[in-house]
């Protein structure tokens, strides 16, 4: 690396740098400060509001996602039956555009897919969210409908045996 360039300026990162790592009492703060633009806000609970809920629910995993050794965004899914749900997923306001939400969510399907037991996996979203649309479909998943609550429920179909690879 260049002499005086630092990691966690974010410079030359690519998005085979991204990671999901588990929450920490050294991240917690940062996954708690990370930000979405106004109009996005009510797209996704709050990231403090998921890290409570996730300390009661014992199916809650959460993770982080990590740029480098910078805390880029957040997510959370649920893989206690063979349908995995994924509830929480943002990227940091300041970071949104550069590829991190593709990689981070190819590298959760990568995690879900080694779970042996999971054979599909499904994500909700207000319908308006073009940008969660586009990258749901992009990386597989359909469209169901609407559900009860009025969001748009999207299913990808995980290959059998996936986890054997
Ligand atoms: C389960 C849930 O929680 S659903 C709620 C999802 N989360 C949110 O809506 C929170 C606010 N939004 C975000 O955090 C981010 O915008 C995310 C997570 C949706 C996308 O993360 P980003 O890092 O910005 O996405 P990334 O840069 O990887 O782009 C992914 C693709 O989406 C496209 N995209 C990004 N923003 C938009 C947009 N506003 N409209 C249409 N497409 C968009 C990109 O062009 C890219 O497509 P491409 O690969 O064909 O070029």
């Amino acid at each position: 690396m260049a002499p005086g360039l630092r990691l966690e300026e974010g410079i030359g990162l690519k998005s085979a740098d991204i990671r999901l790592v588990s929450v920490t009492g050294a991240n917690r703060a940062l996954v708690a400060a990370l930000e979405l633009a106004p109009e996005q806000m009510d797209f996704v609970a709050s990231n403090a509001e998921s890290l409570e809920e996730a300390e009661t629910d014992e199916d809650a995993r959460p993770r982080v996602i990590m740029a480098g050794t910078r805390v880029v965004g957040f997510l959370m899914y649920d893989a206690s039956e063979d349908e995995a749900l994924v509830y929480r997923f943002m990227i940091d306001r300041a970071q949104q555009g550069k590829g991190y939400g593709k990689a981070a969510l190819r590298a959760l399907l990568d995690e879900i897919g080694n779970l042996a037991h999971v054979r599909e996996v499904s994500i909700c979203y207000e319908p308006e969210n073009e940008a969660a649309r586009h990258l749901y479909r992009a990386a597989g998943f359909v469209e169901q409908g609407i559900d009860e609550d009025g969001e748009m429920i999207a299913v990808l179909g995980l290959v059998a045996g996936m986890s054997d690879l």
